[in-house]
């Protein structure tokens, strides 16, 4: 069976974005693992599947798989570079893109300028729904691992994530820390780990260790979760720029209760044919 796709990028974090609208593939989590590999397969950190939409209401359903193989509910990169695919192939002629995902329904916008902006939704702190193992909500927990003691901050943007403070981004051991909680038992479905060094209220930068991926280039809902986490501990205000290894993101929250809005590019690199 032949399947087309796009190799596509948000800032680095690389995907490949499958139309599912007009073909019907399927692939096991074995497969997945396999065409993300970078040196065996096309390599992606994420695999994105455009689908028909489940509600009526809505333009897609949009499927995003880790290159563990895990299927996840958010990934904001790949919602900016679903909503630049669903352009480019036709499948829609408006630049306001109406689309579900398993955490539920997002809002696109293609930009004037090139750039994506999406509704990310309300910041959700109660840590059942992270989940994360908490006797109440917290602005900082203390989680220990391996002897070590880490201070973070922990939200869900549809998807888990927990945010320490480092003093450097560069010098961080995300290597060591990053997985050590990823797979925390105190995050029952794992986690996104972001180093988040503060050199403003308006400008930070970020390294995330994503859960199923490893560290990747940059994370947008992780960029979006620094960016909550860090305004409610009082460090960040309301308009922030983020910097990534990859690139930059705007990241606007009005606080608790209000949902989140991310803007940033999204890149068409090519576009292929395999024979599965
Ligand atoms: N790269 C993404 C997040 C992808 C999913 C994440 N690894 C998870 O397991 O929740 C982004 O840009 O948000």
């Amino acid at each position: 069976m032949l399947v087309n796709f796009s190799k596509m990028h948000g800032l680095g974090n690389d995907f490949m974005v499958i139309d599912n609208v007009t073909q019907n593939v399927f692939f096991s989590p074995e497969k997945i693992q396999q065409l993300a590999d970078r040196n065996f397969g096309i390599g992606f950190d994420q695999l994105l599947m455009v689908e028909p939409p489940y509600d009526p209401d809505q333009d897609f359903h949009y499927r995003i798989f880790n290159a563990d193989g895990s299927e996840v509910s958010q990934c904001g990169n790949g919602a900016r570079c679903f909503a630049r695919f669903v352009k480019l192939k036709g499948l829609i002629n408006r630049n306001k893109i109406l689309v579900s995902t398993k955490a539920g329904k997002m809002i696109l916008y293609l930009e004037k300028d090139g750039q994506v902006t999406v509704n990310m939704g309300v910041p959700n702190f109660t840590p059942a729904e992270i989940p994360l193992k908490a006797n109440k909500e917290e602005k900082t927990y203390i989680i220990r691992a391996d002897d070590n003691t880490h201070f973070c901050g922990a939200v869900s943007m549809g998807n888990p994530h927990c945010v320490l403070e480092v003093d450097n981004t560069e010098s961080a051991d995300v290597e060591t820390i990053g997985p050590q909680l990823e797979r925390h038992e105190r995050f029952p479905e794992g986690v996104n780990v972001g180093f988040m060094q503060v050199l403003s209220a308006e400008h930070i930068r970020l390294r995330v260790f994503e859960r199923g991926a490893g560290e990747t280039l940059a994370c947008g809902s992780g960029a979006c979760a620094a960016v909550a986490i860090g305004q409610i501990q009082g460090k960040l205000g309301k308009d922030v720029r983020v910097d990534l290894p990859g690139g930059r993101l705007r990241i606007r929250w009005q606080g608790p209760g209000s949902p989140l809005k991310m803007t940033g590019p999204a890149e068409h690199v090519y576009d292929g044919t395999i024979n599965i």
